[in-house]
């Protein structure tokens, strides 16, 4: 199969990253010709000022996070420049246990209006970006079973079939609209505003400013902000001295009301 395999994702907290990084190494493996994986990280802002396309011999594993059961509308404008001049498509969206809604079904839309051919899609589970317990440490090892596995079926279609059906994933056409957390009673809260605070532990190391998927961190003082904040949890996660947090009383409402309501845990499912 001459075929060149590429990982592309949006990942602040790394999820995603794992996920799409691992489809894509283990269909390349199943190919073992020695062609190396295309990584494609548009996290930071300044990629996604660069314009990519692919061709007919390319394999696009393309990943999202789920933001309020969708992709990310700040991607949109983004995703709609990629160019898939033909190239196999496989939209997978990573959730925080909570559900993928439409996600997955607008990712493939989205790539299917950009020229490509989805051929396969998935939605997978990662530790919610709100949260160190809610789906604490996914994808873990059983999720990297079944990443295996939709690989192993991945490679299997690509190699036996050139004429694709089109690919039937869950989700309502007519996209719902974007989840709200609630408030106390029940009415939905608009946590858009919310920011993070910074407290004395920081050391002023700069790190949180390099890796804001917004660039939204100053640069000469990171405890303010210059842009929006998607709440992508990169800066409170990756912080080495725990220094960012959230204070909003509805974030952390939020916040716990996921971790309580949703902890059972959820299983990925493969669209084939
Ligand atoms: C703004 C925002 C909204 C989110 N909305 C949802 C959601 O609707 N459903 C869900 O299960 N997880 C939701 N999550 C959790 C992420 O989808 C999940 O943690 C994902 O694994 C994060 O990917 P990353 O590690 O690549 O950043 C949301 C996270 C953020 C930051």
């Amino acid at each position: 199969m001459n075929k060149q395999i590429n990982a592309m994702y949006f990942s602040p907290t790394g999820t995603t990253k794992k996920i799409v990084s691992g489809i894509a190494e283990k269909i390349s493996e199943n190919l073992d010709d020695g062609r190396v994986i295309n990584y494609i990280d548009f996290t930071l802002p300044k990629l996604r000022k660069q314009l990519i396309s692919f061709t007919q011999e390319d394999v696009v594993v393309l990943g999202v996070p789920v933001y309020a059961g969708r992709v990310p509308n700040v991607l949109l404008k983004y995703l709609n420049t990629i160019k898939g001049n033909g190239a196999l498509a496989v939209p997978v969206v990573v959730y925080g246990n909570r559900n993928y809604d439409d996600a997955l079904i607008e990712l493939k839309d989205i790539l299917e209006l950009n020229g490509f051919k989805p051929i396969a899609g998935a939605a997978f589970i990662g530790e919610h970006s709100f949260s160190r317990t809610l789906a604490k440490d996914r994808p873990d090892d059983r999720d990297l079973i079944i990443v295996r596995d939709f690989a192993r079926q991945i490679y299997n279609k690509i190699t036996t079939g050139d004429n694709f059906q089109a690919l039937v994933v869950k989700g309502n056409s007519d996209y719902k609209s974007y989840y709200m957390p609630k408030d106390k009673e029940g009415r939905p809260v608009d946590i858009r505003k919310v920011t993070p605070k910074t407290n004395s532990d920081c050391t002023n190391c700069k790190l949180c400013v390099q890796i804001c998927p917004m660039g939204s961190i100053d640069q000469e003082d990171v405890s303010k902000l210059n842009g929006i904040c998607i709440k992508c949890g990169a800066c409170i996660k990756k912080c080495p001295f725990q220094a960012k947090y959230y204070d909003s009383e509805d974030y952390l409402r939020h916040k716990y009301e996921l971790e309580v309501e949703f902890a059972s845990r959820k299983e990925p499912v493969l669209f084939i």
